[in-house]
């Protein structure tokens, strides 16, 4: 008999930090991929926009659309079994105010079935975090390198060095807080900073590039599973997907040049 698992629910991200019980976050962009993290025991599913530059060709996420992201949001959330969706609203979805914010978010949760979203920066974006929190919608924040600001923030560039920008970093993260986000991802932010931040907030924070300290992590997928043609120096691998996908790929077509694919065990004999 299989049982059905017990869904990740949004009261579940403030448990865990109070249990001091880590979260764990990785993307998904399609269906195989977030049923083998769900069944594998991934917490969080995020699909991110990184899907621009992972998956669209895109040298970056800004070009991604909310058009581009339903498809892919809407397989995952359809996937799943356990693990809490969250979809990132993309660049240009929620800058111009609440009312655009909410727009977006809207509609993402109604044609997806995602179960959150997230979107980047602090303070000037906590009136958008409050109006999708007011309408029902988890709001998850995103601090530290963001990279939809890539070109204001000067480069791909570590976050929240020094004491003055460390403090303007904890003001961000208290405003997204107090807006009702319910979880922060803070990226590439120094650990020390990132550990500071987890102990000041009641929400949990989602580290990447951001040390051990931080109550979750999450990776971009490709990065950990060796899928990608470059990774970022915080990501660590765990497998070499990427070269055994090739080796299958080249054992497939000599078996075709060969003749020997297919075998009788792979035809229709009459
Ligand atoms: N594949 C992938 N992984 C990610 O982690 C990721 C994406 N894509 N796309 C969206 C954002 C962009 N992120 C990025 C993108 C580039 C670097 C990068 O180039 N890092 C350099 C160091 C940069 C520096 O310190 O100057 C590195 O070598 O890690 C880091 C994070 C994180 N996100
Ligand atoms: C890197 C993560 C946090 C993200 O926002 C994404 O994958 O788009
Ligand atoms: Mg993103």
């Amino acid at each position: 008999m299989t049982t059905t698992p017990k869904r990740v629910r949004v009261h579940h991200l403030r448990e865990a930090k109070e249990r001091g019980e880590k979260l764990t976050m990785l993307t998904a962009y399609d269906a195989p991929t977030a049923r083998i993290f769900d069944e594998a025991g991934i917490d969080l599913l995020l699909v991110g926009d990184s899907i621009g530059n992972t998956m669209l060709g895109h040298e970056t996420t800004i070009p991604v659309t909310v058009d581009e992201l339903i498809p892919p949001a809407r397989a995952v959330a359809r996937s799943v079994s356990r693990a809490l969706v969250v979809v990132d609203l993309p660049f240009g979805s929620y800058e111009a105010g609440p009312e655009q914010a909410l727009a977006t978010a809207v509609r993402l949760f109604k044609e997806t079935g995602a179960h959150a979203v997230k979107l980047e920066g602090g303070r000037r974006v906590a009136a958008q975090v409050r109006a999708l929190t007011d309408a029902g919608i988890p709001v998850f924040g995103h601090l530290g390198f963001t990279p939809q600001s890539e070109n204001a923030l000067g480069g791909k560039r570590v976050q929240g060095r020094g004491e003055d920008a460390a403090e303007l970093l904890s003001e961000d993260a208290l405003a997204l807080q107090d807006a009702g986000a319910v979880a922060i991802v803070l990226e590439m932010v120094p650990a020390p900073v990132a550990a500071r931040l987890t102990e000041i907030l009641r929400v949990p924070t989602i580290g990447i590039g951001a040390g051990v300290e931080c109550d979750g992590q999450v990776l971009v997928w490709l990065d950990m599973a060796g899928m990608g043609d470059w990774s970022p120096r915080f990501a660590k691998q765990y497998a070499q997907i990427g070269q055994a996908l090739g080796d299958a790929a080249r054992a497939y077509a000599a078996d075709v040049r060969g003749a020997v694919f297919p075998d009788d065990a792979h035809s229709f004999l009459q």
